[in-house]
């Protein structure tokens, strides 16, 4: 679903935030992302979702592939192609993004109402997306009445309430304790369950080292473990 072949992006001249990074990951894969601060984890992602672009000379290519029909590469997506890319996937960050001024069933109802999805469509997803992070009796709260926890659970069933083929976690337990990191890795593992590919930036090892699950590792911009085609 995912390739990366022999990417390389530059920030700024003569400096590599990755550096001739290939990897490939498969429909249904959950895979985790690692490394140190400023290792390239968030650049990867953001590569993904075409927030960033390979260097034009040498940068290799970014490839995502949904299906046989559906397919976006980076050196042949316009950017007013980036709006559908990013209809496929859910994407959920450190610090939630939640609007502050709408109410839960708004927060994760807006990504369809923009799509005009018609009401009663709306409300089903959203019941849905909520019961999937075991939420709906928040639905009326406004996000600063939540825990970050909830928050994180409002934000993870928004990227989910449309049936997404892929889901983009840049850290998502970063701002939360181990209880509520714990519960939201769960979370996880059942949409993967369901079949939505994860990719999982995360410095936590308490999830990674007794996991299963594949393992990306990042060090100053260059891929450490190689067995990863
Ligand atoms: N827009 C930008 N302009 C210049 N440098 C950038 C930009 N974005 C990222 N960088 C640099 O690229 C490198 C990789 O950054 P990136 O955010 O991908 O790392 P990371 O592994 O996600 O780090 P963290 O775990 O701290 O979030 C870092 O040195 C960062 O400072």
């Amino acid at each position: 679903m995912i390739h990366f072949t022999h990417v390389t992006k530059s920030y700024e001249a003569n400096w590599k935030a990755l550096n001739n990074v290939t990897f490939r990951i498969n429909k249904g894969e959950f895979v985790f992302l690692t490394g140190h601060s400023g290792a390239g984890k968030s650049t990867v992602l953001k590569l993904i979702y075409m927030d960033e672009r390979p260097d034009e000379q040498r940068g290799g290519q970014v490839m995502v592939k949904f299906s046989d029909n559906i397919l976006y590469d980076s050196k042949n997506t316009p950017d007013d192609r980036i709006q559908a890319l990013r209809r496929k996937m859910g994407i959920i960050f450190q610090d939630f993004k939640l609007l502050p001024d709408r109410n839960v069933f708004e927060n994760v109802a807006l990504a369809l109402r923009i799509v005009g999805t018609p009401s009663n469509k709306i409300n089903a997803a959203v019941f849905d997306a909520l019961a999937l992070v075991g939420i709906s009796q928040k639905r009326f709260a406004m996000p600063y009445t939540l825990s970050g926890g909830e928050q994180q659970r409002v934000a993870i069933a928004r990227a989910m309430v449309h049936n997404p083929y892929l889901l983009l976690a840049d850290e998502p337990t970063g701002n939360l304790d181990p209880k509520n990191a714990e519960e939201v890795f769960c979370i996880f593992k059942e949409i993967n369950a369901r079949g939505t590919t994860i990719l999982m930036a995360t410095h936590n090892p308490d999830f990674y080292l007794n996991s299963p699950f594949r393992r990306l590792e990042l060090s100053h911009g260059e891929l450490l473990n190689r067995d990863i085609l």
